[in-house]
Order: structure tokens, then C-alpha cells, then sequence
């Protein structure tokens, strides 16, 4: 446990991921720097295909070396991840970052009881014996929120309902107290009761264990409820960076604003949300160059984006990406474009 929570767990700097595409090499992740603390949740939002998953795994080191290109540095507790081989990444996945997937059947084996799939990954990263492996996961079980933990260990997944595996998987990344866990999209399999305590268990662990979180997600209800700072991805770029509070009341990025506008208010009754136009770009088809976002905000003259957007300090810890910030306002608001 670290005695600064201010203190950078991960550092990303500079980091692109390109893969190859008939033979040509795409940048999916591009020249993203970020760093995630210990004690907080960050979360990463934007719309399918923006580069979310691409980043978590190239932390993760799972790339294929011969169709993927990766340059920057992803310096954790002080060691530079992209310089690892496999066996190196071996000893950090699993023991000092843990990671949690979308869809709890296909990271859980389903041949295996619970309490021998949270066993395996001390097997590999402890020397704890059978009988502090099994004290260890029923304390996990409980600390995931499973109320009958001694029965629950001996089923088998098909044998739980998708929120009781969830937690499962959750109690799997977290066996060997890692100091960074990597969570994407965790709760979007599930239904919304559910949602809310696979999230509540999130934000438990992250307090005991002091640990670092990243929360990766397109829905802002979500990091609405859970975040403590918001990294906005658009087209591989981070486009928005700064607290919870400074994204949800001073949103400043069109796109943060879009994605905000077409976030459904519960207690509104009107049932006509704001749709972004347009798709995300294929990594093919990516802007070479100016604001990535600029084609789906046809209203705002060219001159109001950045030619080579950067990123600008708009107050301390809040980041915006491009100057268009500045002039933009949606075609129906006082003093439009449109
Ligand atoms: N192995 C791959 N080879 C080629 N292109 C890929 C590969 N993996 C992802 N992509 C492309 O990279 C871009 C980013 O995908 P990624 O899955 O990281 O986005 P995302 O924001 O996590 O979306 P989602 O929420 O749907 O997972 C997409 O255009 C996707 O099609």
C-alpha cells in the first residue's frame, strides 16, 4: 500500500496501438498519455469502437507482436510495461494488476468449480498452502457479496446467475490484492439492480485495497455513479480529461457534451434524446489530420477547430482537447451555428 494515493500507479506516455490491416499498420489507440492513481476510479467513456478496449489490453500486454505496433512508454510502479516479455507480463497480470471482462462466461472455465478457477491464480502468484488458499477465497466471496460462500465455492458457473459470476470474476482479479485492476465494460451484460452492486462491490475493493481502478465504459450513468475522474476517447484520442464533477457540470469538448446531451435523463419526461450523427471512423478512414470529432459537427466552420488539435489546460486537472470548445453550441441553443 502506498503512503501518497496522489502518487502515479500508471503512467501512460505517448502511446499509440496500430494493427495491421492488409498489411498497412492503423492506429487504433493514438499518442494517448494518461495516469491512473492509487485510491481512484478512473473511468474511460466514449461510443463503440473508440479505442477503449485497445488501450486496457495494450496495458495489459495481450497484442499479438506480429500484427500490432505499439510505440510510448506504459511505466508502471516504476517498471516500463511495453519493454516486458511474455514471462514478465506473466508475473504482473493477475498478481499486481487484475482484470475484469465484459462477459463473465467466457472468462470463467466452465469445467472448473468456483473455488478451484479463485485457487488457480494463487497457485501461480503465492505460496500460500491449500488451507490458507481456501480461507482466502471464501473471505473472497464474501467480500465480493456472495452469501453462501462454502456452497457457492463448490457449483460450477453454469450453476450461478451472470451478476453471482460477475462477482466471481471479480473475485478472481482481486485474489492477489493487485494494485491496479483493469475493468471493461463490467457491468453492461447485467441488468440494472444488479449493475448498481457489482458496482458498489467495485468501489469496496478499490477503498480496502487502496488500489487503482479503470473503469472502462460507454455508459454515463455508470461513471456518473462510480468515477472519480473521467478520461472522455474519441476516435483514439483522448478528447476530455478531468474530475467527475468538472466532465458532468463543465462539460467543455463537443463530443463530451454530445455524449452528455444523449445520456437519458431519468426524471425527464421528454423521451426525444440528442443523437450523435454519424459513426465513429473505421481506423482506415481515420482524419489524418485537424479535429477528429469536426465531421459530426458539420455546423461548426473549419476555423474553429485546431489544425493539429492539442490538448489545453481549461483550469488545473482539466484537460480539453482542440480550441472548438471555445465557439461550439448545439444548432438548437441561444446563439447557434446552424
Ligand atoms: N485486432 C484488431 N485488428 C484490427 N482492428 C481492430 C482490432 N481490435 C480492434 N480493432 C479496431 O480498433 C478500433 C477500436 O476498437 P476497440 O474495441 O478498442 O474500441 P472500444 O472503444 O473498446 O469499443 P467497444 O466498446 O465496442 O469494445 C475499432 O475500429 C476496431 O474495429
Amino acid at each position: 500500500m502506498s503512503n501518497n494515493s496522489n502518487e502515479g500507479l500508471l503512467k501512460i506516455n505517448g502511446v499509440s496501438t496500430a494493427f495491421k490491416i492488409s498489411g498497412e499498420y492503423y492506429d487504433a489507440v493514438s499518442n494517448v498519455s494518461l495516469e491512473v492513481h492509487r485510491d481512484e476510479i478512473l473511468a474511460i467513456v466514449g461510443e463503440s469502437g473508440c479505442g477503449k478496449s485497445t488501450l486496457a489490453t495494450t496495458v495489459m500486454g495481450l497484442h499479438d507482436p506480429k500484427e500490432t505496433k505499439i510505440s510510448g512508454d506504459i511505466e508502471f510502479e516504476g517498471q516500463n510495461l511495453t519493454e516486458l516479455d511474455e514471462a514478465g507480463f506473466d508475473k504482473v497480470r493477475g498478481k499486481k494488476i487484475g482484470m475484469i471482462f465484459q462477459d463473465p462466461l467466457s472468462a470463467l472455465n466452465p469445467l472448473k468449480r468456483v473455488e478451484d478457477q479463485i485457487q488457480e491464480v494463487m497457485i501461480y502468484h503465492t505460496d500460500m498452502n491449500q488451507e490458507q488458499r481456501h480461507a482466502r477465497v471464501i473471505e473472497l466471496l464474501n467480500q465480493v457479496g456472495i452469501i453462501n460462500p462454502e456452497r457457492t465455492a463448490h457449483q460450477f458457473p453454469h450453476q450461478l446467475s451472470g451478476g453471482m459470476r460477475q462477482r466471481i470474476v471479480i473475485a478472481i482479479a482481486i485474489a492477489c490484492k493487485p494494485d491496479l485492476i483493469i475493468a471493461d465494460e463490467p457491468t453492461t451484460a447485467l441488468d440494472v439492480t444488479i449493475q448498481a452492486q457489482i458496482l458498489d462491490v467495485l468501489r469496496d475493493i478499490q477503498k480496502e485495497n487502496h488500489a487503482g481502478i479503470i473503469l472502462i465504459t460507454h455508459d454515463l450513468g455508470v461513471v456518473a455513479e462510480t468515477a472519480d475522474r473521467v478520461a472522455v476517447m474519441y476516435a483514439g484520442q483522448i478528447v476530455e480529461l478531468g474530475t467527475a464533477a468538472q466532465i458532468f457540470n463543465e462539460p467543455k469538448h463537443p463530443y463530451t457534451r454530445s455524449l452528455l446531451r444523449s445520456m437519458p435523463q431519468r426524471d425527464s419526461e421528454n423521451d426525444d434524446l440528442y443523437v450523435i450523427k454519424g459513426m465513429v471512423p473505421s481506423l482506415q478512414r481515420m482524419p489524418k489530420q485537424g479535429d477528429r470529432f469536426a465531421p459530426r459537427i458539420p455546423w461548426v466552420p473549419a476555423s474553429a477547430h485546431e489544425e493539429e488539435p492539442t490538448m489545453h489546460e481549461v483550469e488545473p486537472n482539466h484537460l480539453v482537447r482542440c480550441t472548438c470548445y471555445k465557439e461550439f453550441t448545439f444548432p438548437d441553443e441561444e446563439g447557434g451555428l446552424a
